[in-house]
Order: structure tokens, then C-alpha cells, then sequence
């Protein structure tokens, strides 16, 4: 047989969001075509010589009736179908004028962000859902002994920085200790509308209904399979190439990629940088939060070159 080389197809893709923030908009792909009858992020193929937000804009008006006003990457994934290498350049629409509907008869419907998982999407769609359900910040609480001192903070930042994610991650507390303030944050995240991930050992989530479990990089490598059932989140630290493969093999559902630049706390570790970070993160499988010398006025450069945002202790554990 002849060595085939695989057709690519670069497609551009938008998570179109409600104005409250709650909602996506999904329209499912007409049963002839390929993936036909399977849900999907409105788009389509770019012409060679289109940008993906030109491509997009451009499909938007075909397939749905509406102009975007303002849009901003959210994840780039390659996919291997059987037959083609897919890019698939996704964007996250804020504001957009016209009513949706669908132009070329297809169903369009307004799905709530948590129901997301129950469409049936193509393959190469799992880290986008991922991607849209993640805010742009990741919290990682800083080490505090007193216990009030803690929840002051913490519920600081879930006020005052809206913050929605936060790993309880605290290295020096007795187990005892870290499960029963756990417990407490968990309640505190709860009240915000926030999800709270534990750092450890898995089996931690057997003590506390935590949103999730988040691996040091040494126990992601040492894993062989995801270590919990896809009802939880699972995240964990990568430094490079073979970590972010392995976090990609176990299916962990983000990351954190580090340092991205030199902090106090690891000053014999060599940065990556935004160059390097932004070719790790474009095939990495899934979402990727930078970490190291982070703030939230990085957020925005961050998303410019492929990540879903910044995780950071310092800027939100003051
Ligand atoms: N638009 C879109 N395409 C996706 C998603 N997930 C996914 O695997 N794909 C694949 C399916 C198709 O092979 C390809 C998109 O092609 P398409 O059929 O929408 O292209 P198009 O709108 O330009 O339509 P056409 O003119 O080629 O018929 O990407 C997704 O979420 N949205
Ligand atoms: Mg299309």
C-alpha cells in the first residue's frame, strides 16, 4: 500500500457564551456529513489564505446569522482523525450582535455550562469542553498555620477576586489537619460558587467531596491511569514536553506548566518563558495554566499564546 499523507484541515471554532455567563451555544452537525447527527462549537474550514478569527467571523455570519464583537483564543487542539489531522482553533465569544439561529437548517441550542457533557460532540471536542468550563484563574493557597487566618484569605480572594478555582495545597500540615480544613474550604468555595481541588494523594477524596484532586508532577509519572472517574477533576504540575505527554496519556483534565518565570520560592529552577511555553502548550491535550511568577495581568498574554489562563499564590493570597 502506498504511504499516505493525511490531509490537514485547519478549523476555527467559537464557544459563544450568554451574557450571563452561564450558557454556550452548540448546534449539531447535519446527519450527512462527516461526524453528522454529533453536537458541535459553530465553525468551519479556513480558506488558505484566512486568520482564525477572520475564518471564524466569516463562518459565524454563515452558519449563524451573527457578527462577533469581541472574542479571545481559548485552546488550540490537534486531533488525528482516521482520515485527517485536524487543527482546531478555538475562540471564546463574549459579545456578538444579531440573533443566532441556525442558517443552514442545522439545531442551535443554549446549553447550560455543566450540561455540556451529556452532547454528544466529536472526538477531538473533550479538552474544549474542558477549556470552557475552566475560568482563566487558578488559585494555589499559600502555606498559613492559623486556621482563621486561612479562611480570611481565602475567602478574600473568592470576594474580592471572584476567584473559581482554588487547589488547597498546604505540604506541612498532619493529614488530620489538612482534611479537616479542607472541609471548611470546601464549605467556603461552595458558598462562592467556586470548585476546590485537594493536592495529594487521590484517595483524599474519599475524606472530602472535593471538586477534584490536583498531582505533583512526581505522582503524575508514576501513575498509569487516571486515578479517579471522570465525575471529579483531576489537574497536576508539569516543567515540560514528557510531563504534559503523560498528563495527556492518563487524561488529566488540565494543567499547570511551570515556571514561566524565576520566583523567590524555586530561584535555582530555570524559567521557560513565554516562547517555549507557548510551543509546549500547542500540543498539549488539554488546557494549560501558566504558573511561576504569575499574575492576572498576565492573564490576557497568556491566553494570546495558548494558555487557558494563569494559577498563581502570590497574587491572590494576600
Ligand atoms: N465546526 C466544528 N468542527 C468540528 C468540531 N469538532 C470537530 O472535530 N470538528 C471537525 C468536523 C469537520 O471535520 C471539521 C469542520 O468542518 P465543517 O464541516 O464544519 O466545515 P465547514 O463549516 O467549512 O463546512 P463545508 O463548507 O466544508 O461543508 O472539523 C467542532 O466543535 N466544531
Ligand atoms: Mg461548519
Amino acid at each position: 500500500m502506498n504511504a499516505m499523507v493525511k490531509r490537514r484541515v485547519h478549523v476555527a471554532a467559537a464557544a459563544i457564551i450568554s451574557a450571563d455567563g452561564r450558557e454556550v451555544l452548540i448546534a449539531r452537525r447535519p446527519s450527512n456529513v462527516d461526524h453528522g447527527g454529533l453536537w458541535e462549537f459553530p465553525g468551519g474550514k479556513l480558506a488558505p489564505y484566512e486568520t482564525g478569527l477572520g475564518g471564524l467571523k466569516r463562518e459565524l455570519h454563515e452558519e449563524l446569522g451573527v457578527e462577533i464583537r469581541c472574542a479571545q483564543p481559548l485552546i488550540r487542539i490537534h486531533h488525528e482523525y482516521a482520515e485527517k489531522h485536524i487543527l482546531l482553533d478555538v475562540w471564546q465569544v463574549h459579545a456578538f450582535s444579531g440573533e443566532p439561529f441556525g442558517r443552514e437548517g442545522q439545531a442551535v441550542r443554549w446549553v447550560p455550562m455543566e450540561e455540556l457533557v451529556k452532547y454528544p460532540f466529536p472526538a477531538a471536542n473533550l479538552p474544549i469542553l474542558r477549556a470552557v468550563m475552566l475560568p482563566t484563574e487558578y488559585l494555589i493557597t499559600g502555606d498559613e498555620d492559623d486556621e482563621n487566618h486561612f479562611l480570611e484569605r481565602l475567602e478574600r480572594a473568592l470576594t474580592e477576586d471572584r476567584v473559581k478555582l482554588v487547589q488547597y495545597r498546604d505540604k506541612a500540615l498532619e493529614e488530620a489537619t489538612y482534611l479537616a480544613r479542607a472541609e471548611k474550604a470546601l464549605a467556603l468555595c461552595r458558598q462562592h460558587g467556586a470548585r476546590l481541588l485537594l493536592n495529594g494523594n487521590p484517595a483524599l477524596l474519599e475524606h472530602v467531596d472535593a471538586d477534584g484532586i490536583h498531582l505533583t508532577s512526581e505522582r503524575l509519572m508514576s501513575l498509569e491511569r487516571r486515578p479517579i472517574n471522570d465525575g471529579k477533576w483531576v489537574s497536576a504540575s508539569t516543567h515540560d514536553r514528557e510531563q504534559l505527554r503523560q498528563a495527556g496519556r492518563i487524561g488529566c483534565d488540565f494543567v499547570t506548566l511551570s515556571p514561566l518565570r524565576t520566583t523567590p520560592s524555586h530561584p535555582q529552577v530555570a524559567p521557560i518563558g513565554w516562547h517555549e511555553f507557548q510551543q509546549l502548550v500547542e500540543h498539549a491535550a488539554m488546557p494549560v495554566f501558566a504558573l511561576g511568577g504569575m499574575t492576572r495581568h498576565d492573564a490576557d498574554h497568556a491566553r494570546g499564546v495558548g494558555a487557558q489562563g494563569i494559577a498563581s499564590i502570590r497574587d491572590f493570597w494576600r
